[in-house]
Parts: structure tokens; sequence; C-alpha cells
């Protein structure tokens, strides 16, 4: 069976860790005999500078006739002065929107071999595995109405919707419980139900599924609250399920446990199992050309990729085993090196994951 996957680089670090990941990716291709077929596309900046657009359609029907996406980052200081309408994100929402990507999971898992590079004191994250489910297709990111206006009194304002229907909720919320059940059967559902009535509503639906999941234990967190305790007791939480922008927040914020966002990968999914997999972190401008970027966040996303819609879960286990070998070995790149460790390149990085692959 013939299976066809769509690369997006993107711009800033995306060329050059998404240059290892697909190397990984053709590796384990040839290893497993998974028939993948690897097709590229622009998206971003990188689209903008050939299309005058940072979706164009052309990439847009690629990425609707694949199986699946894998995505660098998109974004960079060259194209922030470009009118909101066709900022580089817009390119990132779009295609997230369009391919109807609503469950976003950003899994946090510490390395072992990295707990001196967690931000957090070893005993704190020893053995950490939790699970961030984001919603991505609504919420602020998407509520109408949106923008920047002009009052009476000349002043200009700006605004945005934070909005949830129940169906929304309830998708995600489902995805989020089928999770914990999978796992530790611990859900914790975080909002700001103390302030925003979208996110009471996202609290009621959340109570309401839990009848159907006896066997998953659900609570419910503020999400003030929430980023402290990530930082204060992360090991307390399984699966957390939020909206779109705590999620994102949230994520990044866990990344940090886990030793450097350049470790954190994720997968957005529709109702099929169709997915688009991209290290949850930027374009980083300010190392970008460098060599210097981790690629194992992009690297792990290819093996969420092959777990989730490619159906090789063996061949997504070797790469996680591979990752554990390199850091085992002591390779790091600059963003989790610490004292007596083997310092690579983005590069090095991926030819010590190949020799462990092989
Ligand atoms: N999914 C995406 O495409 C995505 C995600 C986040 C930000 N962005 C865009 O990226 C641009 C830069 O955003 P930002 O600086 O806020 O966030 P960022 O995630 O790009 O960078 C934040 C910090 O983390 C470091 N970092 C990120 N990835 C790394 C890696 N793999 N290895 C080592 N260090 C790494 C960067 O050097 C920087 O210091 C913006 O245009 C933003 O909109 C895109
Ligand atoms: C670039 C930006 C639109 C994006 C988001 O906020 O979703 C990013 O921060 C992420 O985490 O994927
Ligand atoms: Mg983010």
């Amino acid at each position: 069976m013939s299976r066809k996957v769509l690369v997006l680089p993107g711009d800033g670090i995306g060329p050059e860790i998404v240059a290892q990941a697909e190397r990984v990716l053709n590796v384990v291709n040839e290893k497993f005999g998974l028939g993948v077929e690897v097709e590229q596309g622009l998206v971003g900046g990188a689209a903008i500078d050939v299309h005058g657009k940072p979706l164009p359609e052309v990439t847009l029907e690629q990425a609707k006739a694949c199986d699946a996406v894998l995505l660098g980052a998109v974004g960079g200081p060259k194209w922030d002065g470009v009118d909101m309408a066709i900022r580089p994100e817009k390119g990132l929402l779009g295609l997230r929107s369009n391919l109807n990507l609503f469950g976003n999971l950003r899994p946090a898992i510490l390395y072992p071999q990295l707990a001196d590079a967690s931000s957090l004191k070893p005993e704190l994250v020893a053995g950490l595995d939790l699970l961030i489910v984001r919603e991505l297709t609504g919420g602020i990111y998407f509520g109408q109405p949106r923008g920047i206006r002009t009052l009476e009194n000349g002043e200009r304002e700006g605004y945005n919707t934070y909005v949830y229907s129940e169906s929304e909720v309830r998708r995600i919320g489902r995805q989020a419980f089928e999770a914990a059940q999978k796992r530790g059967g611990k859900l914790c559902s975080v909002d700001k139900a103390n302030v925003l009535e979208a996110t009471v509503l996202w609290r009621e639906v959340m109570n309401e599924l839990a009848k159907d999941y006896p066997d998953v234990e659900l609570s419910h967190m503020y999400v003030d609250n929430a980023a402290m305790q990530l930082v204060r007791a992360p090991k307390q939480f399984d699966v957390m399920v939020t909206g779109n922008m705590f999620g994102d927040i949230l994520s990044d914020c866990a990344a940090m446990l886990t030793g450097s966002i350049g470790m954190l990968p994720s997968a957005s999914l529709d109702e099929n199992g169709k997915g688009m997999y991209e290290p949850i972190h930027g374009s980083a401008p300010d190392i970008a050309g460098k060599g210097i970027a981790n690629p194992l966040a992009t690297i792990l996303s290819v093996a969420m990729m092959l777990r989730y819609s490619l159906n090789a879960a063996e061949a997504a286990q070797a790469i996680e085993d591979a990752v554990g070998v390199v850091l085992d070995q002591g390779y790091r790149t600059a963003d989790i090196n610490s004292e007596g460790m083997n310092l690579v390149s983005t590069e090095q990085m991926g030819d010590a994951v190949l020799a462990a692959l092989s």
C-alpha cells in the first residue's frame, strides 16, 4: 500500500530540522517496507516568497490529497510586516482549520538522560510523562468577530472573541477521555470558568462526558493554577485537556520540564486519523542558519506520524528507541547540553539517530 506524506519545511530552522527528520523517515521506510512516498510543498514565509501568500491553493490541495503532513515551522522577522490577513501564521492556522485538525496531542516526556537539563529538580520530573490535549481549530484563535477598529474618539481598539460550541468541546473532550483511558486514567480539564462563560460551558460539557467514561477520573483546574502546578509538581498530571490558547501556552511551559522546547513533538488529528505532525516550537529566527537547532522534536513527530496516521507502530517505536540510544551515548545539541556531554550540530544529531537505527 502506498502512503503519501507531504513535507512542508517552512521557515527559519524549519528546513534544517525537517531535513534530519526526512532522513529518519527514509530509513525506516526502507527498513520496515512502509511504502511511504514523500512530496515537498511550501507554507509560511517560504510560500509568501514564491506565491505571495502563506497557504497557496496548491499546498492545500497537496495537504488534502496526502495521508499525513510533516511540518517544520513557519514565520520570522522577514514577514512580520506583512498585512495581518496574510501573516505566516495564517498559513499554519489555515492548514489546521481546512484539514479539520481539531485534536492536538502534545506529549511531554522526560527522557531520563535529560534530567539535568530540565528546568526543575530531577526528583520533581523523574519519570514525567504527561499529555496535553489542545483544542486546535476553535476558541479565541478563530472566534468572530475579530479585528482592529477605530472608535468614535479616534482611538483604535483590538478585539477577539473566545467562543466554543458544545459540539467542539465534546469532540475534543472525547479524544482526551479516550487518551486518558489508554494511559493513567486521569484527566484534568483546564479552563477559566471563574471568568469566561465559554469555559463555563466547556466545564459543563466535560462533566457530562465524564458519565460515559467512569474509568477516568476527571478533575478541573483554572489555567493560572495549572501553569503554577506544572512547574510545582508536574507529575500530578496524566492527561490535560484545554482550549486552543491555554494549550499553546501550557505546552511551551511543559516543554521546559523535559529539558528543551526542542524535544516536544505533536500530532494534530482530524476525526479519521489523518494528521499533521510538527514540533511544538517555532522557526527560532535567533538560531536559524547556524546548524545548531535540536531536530529531535521533529524526528519524534515522525514517530507520532507513523503511529497515528500510517499504522506503523513498530517503526515509530524504533525511532523513539533510537532517540533514547543517542541520548545514552551523550549526544546533545546546544539547547540540551551539559558538562561532559558530546555537543553536536543539527546534522550530527541526525547522523547519530540514523546510526542508532541501523
Ligand atoms: N508551529 C509553528 O510553525 C510555530 C510555533 C511557534 C512559533 N512560530 C513562529 O516562529 C517565530 C519565532 O517565534 P518564537 O521566537 O516566539 O518561538 P520559537 O519556538 O521559534 O523560539 C523560542 C526559543 O526557543 C528556541 N528554540 C526553538 N526551537 C528550538 C530547537 N529546535 N532547538 C533549539 N532551540 C530552539 C529558540 O532559539 C528561541 O530562543 C515567530 O514567527 C512565531 O510566530 C511558529
Ligand atoms: C505559530 C502559532 C500560530 C502556533 C500556535 O499558537 O498555535 C504555535 O505557537 C504553536 O504552538 O503551534
Ligand atoms: Mg506555541
